[in-house]
């Protein structure tokens, strides 16, 4: 299998070109670079890759689908918005791991990113990748989710799949660190503003919210807004999405136990540890999502405290699931991976 990679630059494809150098089925990574004339080695581009000499070639829609079977795009938000279509149109099969095709409306699109949008043709053809509820095999072109978008949806979801909350009370408390903004620096990612600091960003105006509510819809049509606030905090990798909703009457903490253990028992990357609430650290360095849950009668309260690594889980590990998905592979495939320890 050859597959190629846009974005080799970024964080996202970063990490994601170090899960396809140990995918089994994976013979050769072709990696393609917009600002490129000529090609130039990667050892160069990023010093990361110091011993790594393969070719990074000029971004070439053409070449990518004649020398590949298949397309990652690590990019920017905007960036896929223009390059979807001679993909779309030749049924060549892309993960696309930025915002741009996630969502099914023009208008929406323009109104949450501040960018112009793909065409709708382009949006409708898309398929929204959440790996651990619905497989991506047979589908050409998968929207992989966003990174706050993945832990709160997992965090959510035995909740509003099985009906046992309040669907107007959602209210969701995300937190995410540094590298979740990518690689350019700004004035909030800077280290003497992020360090030693906790900083609300995007009040009710952060781009998962259309995508959460669209997947929140296709589960349980009650749901009609979440409250949804962002945090950077300053850490690398990682993201906690604490989640709040009242109960409906007659639900108690053993209901809610057990339709955890109902929708997660048979899922590879999706652990539930009960009250135990997770921490980030455990699950950095890995493509799981952990997820602990407890239960206030006084208030009728419940809180789901759902985390990820949002460059693993959240971004390129959940793009390898979704790889796996597309061409039959084992579901571990390429994502045999260890937490970071200490
Ligand atoms: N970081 C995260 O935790 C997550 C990120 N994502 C999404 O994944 C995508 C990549 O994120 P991240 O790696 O953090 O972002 P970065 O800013 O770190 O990297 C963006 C990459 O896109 C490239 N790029 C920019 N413009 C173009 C263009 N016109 N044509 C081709 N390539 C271009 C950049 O190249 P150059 O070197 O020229 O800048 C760089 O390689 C984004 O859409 C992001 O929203 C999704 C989930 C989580
Ligand atoms: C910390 C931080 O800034 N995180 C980013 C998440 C980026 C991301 O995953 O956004 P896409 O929807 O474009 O893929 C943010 O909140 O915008």
């Amino acid at each position: 299998m050859q597959v190629a990679l846009v974005g080799i630059t970024g964080y996202a494809g970063m990490v994601l070109y170090q899960l396809l150098r140990q995918h089994p089925a994976v013979d050769e990574i072709h990696l393609y670079d917009h600002k490129l004339i000529q090609n130039e080695k990667l050892s160069e581009m990023v010093p990361a890759f110091y011993s790594d000499d393969t070719a990074v070639q000029p971004y070439d829609p053409d070449a990518i689908m004649a020398d590949n079977q298949l397309v990652f795009f690590a990019t920017s938000a905007g960036v896929t918005s223009k390059l979807s279509q001679p993909y779309i149109k030749a049924d060549f099969p892309v993960i696309d791991l930025s915002g741009d095709l996630r969502l099914n409306d023009e208008a929406q699109y323009q109104r949450w990113y501040h960018k112009p949008s793909a065409p709708a043709q382009a949006l409708n053809q898309a398929y929204y990748g959440l790996a651990d509820f619905h497989s991506a095999h047979g589908q050409n072109y998968v929207a992989n989710p966003g990174c706050y978008a993945t832990a709160t949806l997992l965090g959510l979801a035995p909740l509003v799949k099985l009906d046992l909350i309040d669907p107007d009370s959602i209210i969701v408390d995300a937190k995410s660190g540094t590298s979740g903004a990518g690689k350019k620096p700004a004035q909030s990612t800077h280290f003497t503003q992020a360090n030693d600091n906790l900083q609300i960003y995007k009040p009710n105006q952060h781009q998962h919210i259309p995508e959460i509510m669209l997947e929140l819809q296709r589960w349980n049509g009650d749901v009609k807004a979440i409250e949804f606030m962002t945090t950077l905090i300053p850490i690398t990798r990682g993201i906690m999405s604490t989640i709040y909703a009242k109960v409906k009457p007659g639900v108690d903490a053993a209901k809610i136990d057990e339709a955890y253990h109902q929708i997660y028992d048979d899922k590879l990357f999706v652990h539930y540890s009960g009250e135990h609430l997770p921490d980030i650290k455990q699950v950095v360095g890995t493509n799981n999502c952990h997820i602990g849950v407890v239960y206030n009668p006084t208030t009728h309260t419940v809180m789901a405290d759902s985390v990820i690594d949002n460059l693993l889980k959240g971004a390129a590990g959940q793009a390898v699931q979704n790889f796996n998905q597309m061409f039959n592979y084992q579901e571990s495939s390429g994502l045999e991976l260890q937490t970071f320890l200490p």
